[in-house]
């Protein structure tokens, strides 16, 4: 996330981006659905070094460390441990976070989530042995969904900024619950879980010459589209935001320090 100049950043920005982040997390999932469930690219059995998956993300973040990524507080690595320094100049960018924010990282939820709730529920059954593929899908879902719940910690500093009277007793009482009930828009979550539904929509129908866009947009051809819409819904409903939160409330909590 850039806050332009270092400016002091608006909730509406970084309602902005996450709007833009939903894209990319409709469109991983989307790539990942080409491929069959491949249970044996999750199996520890088969090499020491854990399983395909787990194998692919940490060399993936290797890679990824040396060429710069990982500067920001947005994107957190699932294998922190001896990262390499980048090996090209990075640009220095404005801290508008609380030093901080670089320690909060719910990863650890973000993985087991991913191959224990949400891989079941849009990939169909089946091995192809397409492997290494199935897992460079899954490393684009991981870093999508993880950007997007770490750009909770934006959130909570701009609705700490905009109102630091109402957030300041419940953080120095660590009264996590009156933080969560602070932050909580239930409408705002409404809407969010409709739009995901239906960028899965839009995005995941067959387009041909003959097709009308327009006709397809209904649940009437949900069957149909890559993903079901209503996974993204649940996948919103029952992870992204609720994590998102916890990223906030986390931030938030040691936000006096
Ligand atoms: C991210 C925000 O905080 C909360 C989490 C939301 C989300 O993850 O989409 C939406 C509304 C809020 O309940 C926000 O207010 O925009």
């Amino acid at each position: 996330m850039d806050a332009g100049g270092g400016e002091q950043l608006r909730l509406a920005e970084v309602r902005d981006q996450l709007i833009r982040e939903e894209d990319s997390i409709v469109f991983a999932l989307i790539e990942r659905a080409k491929r069959p469930r491949n249970t044996p690219a999750y199996s520890a059995a088969a090499a020491a070094a854990g399983s395909l998956a787990e194998f692919f993300v940490r060399e993936a973040e290797v890679l990824h460390a040396k060429a710069g990524h990982y500067q920001k507080p947005e994107d957190v690595p699932f294998f922190s441990q001896d990262l390499p320094p980048p090996v090209f100049p990075t640009k220095g960018r404005p801290k508008v976070l609380h030093p901080f924010a670089s320690l909060v990282c719910v990863n650890d939820a973000i993985w087991k989530m991913y191959f224990n709730e949400l891989l079941p529920l849009f990939t169909a059954d089946g091995d192809d042995g397409n492997y290494a593929e199935t897992v460079a899908l899954d490393f684009a879902c991981l870093q999508a969904l993880s950007r997007r719940i770490h750009c909770g910690k934006y959130v909570a500093e701009v609705k700490f900024k905009d109102a630091p009277q109402d957030y300041s007793p419940p953080i120095r009482a660590k009264d996590t619950n009156a933080l969560m009930n602070l932050l909580t828009f239930t409408a705002v979550e409404e809407k969010v879980k409709k739009r995901v539904e239906k960028k899965a929509r839009i995005f995941g129908q067959n387009v041909t010459l003959e097709d009308s866009v327009g006709k397809q947009d209904g649940d009437a051809c949900d069957s149909h589209c890559k993903v079901d819409p209503k996974v993204l819904s649940k996948l919103y409903d029952m992870w992204v935001m609720p994590l998102t939160k916890d990223v906030e409330v986390e931030y938030l909590l040691r936000r006096l320090d």
